[in-house]
């Protein structure tokens, strides 16, 4: 059985009593010893006491770091958030930006550099169908002269969205510069190109375009069109479409001339 310490001292003491009464040598021994032991004592209880505080001062210690390391989690969630939300801003701004690099600002349509890209794309995958037909609004210099740059604009961008309605979905179109127009025919049937190409020459001669100030204009265009031929690059094709045109310009505008190699 473990003793129990507080009776272990007060049968000490009586003992101690005894002796100091009957003079006995082994008291001073008895006495030192329990002096000892309640230093012992002492020192183990000191000993609790600091442990205890060490290990308060730990757990405090412990609590501070974990809610340190919480903040410093949720500091780094908001920041991922607010770049997430920056970078979604930068892609969409880059997609306008990369979307506008691509279209003429005046008519609307894709400008030469989308229309190399659809050339290129076209050329890749199916080059065999490929027909490219040069437009060129016939003596757009006089509208200019008579009318005023801000009229001949309005020409350009009705000439411009009454070819891609005529063109439909035969080919794509895009303003290739100035008062020049290229449409790529994707269209299997080379007949329906050359009647479709017709009708452009037809709709635009036909049309009577209520511009500015209710001024009515009129005017025609010339086209010039080539077909894929085995060892066309897209420069050869360009080439011969602009040689038609020229032909076409020379024979009296206002009508498509077809480029044979
Ligand atoms: N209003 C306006 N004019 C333009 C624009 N781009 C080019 N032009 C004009 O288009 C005219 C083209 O003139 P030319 O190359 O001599 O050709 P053209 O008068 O059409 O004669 P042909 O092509 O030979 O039938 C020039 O006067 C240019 O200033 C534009 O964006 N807006």
């Amino acid at each position: 059985m473990k003793p129990n310490i507080k009776d272990l001292e007060s049968r000490v003491l009586s003992v101690l009593e005894d002796i100091e009464h009957n003079d006995n040598p082994v008291r001073d021994v008895l006495a030192e010893l329990w002096q000892y032991n309640q230093e012992q004592w002492q020192r183990v209880e000191q000993m609790v006491r600091v442990s205890d505080a060490y290990q308060d001062m730990m757990m405090k210690r412990e609590k501070t770091l974990g809610e340190r390391f919480d903040k410093h989690i949720r500091q780094l969630e908001k920041i991922t958030r607010i770049s997430d939300r920056y970078q979604t801003a930068l892609r969409e701004a880059n997609l306008e930006l990369e979307h506008a690099s691509l279209m003429d600002t005046l008519t609307g349509l894709p400008n030469r550099r989308k229309m190399l890209r659809t050339l290129k794309r076209e050329y890749d995958h199916r080059r065999q169908h490929i027909k490219l037909g040069m437009i060129d609004i016939d003596y757009f210099k006089r509208i200019n002269d008579a009318h005023g740059h801000l009229v001949g604009d309005e020409v350009l961008i009705a000439v411009g969205h009454l070819i891609e309605q005529t063109v439909g979905d035969l080919g794509h179109v895009a303003r290739w510069g100035g008062e020049e127009f290229l449409v790529v025919f994707t269209h299997k049937n080379a007949d329906d190109v050359e009647i479709c190409v017709n009708n452009l020459v037809r709709e635009i001669q036909e049309a009577r375009f209520d511009v500015l100030d209710g001024q009515i204009i009129q005017t025609s265009i010339s086209i010039g069109l080539s077909h894929y031929q085995e060892g066309d690059t897209i420069d050869s094709l360009l080439t011969r479409a602009d040689d038609a045109l020229y032909d076409a310009k020379n024979s009296g505008r206002n009508r498509f001339h077809i480029s044979h190699k």
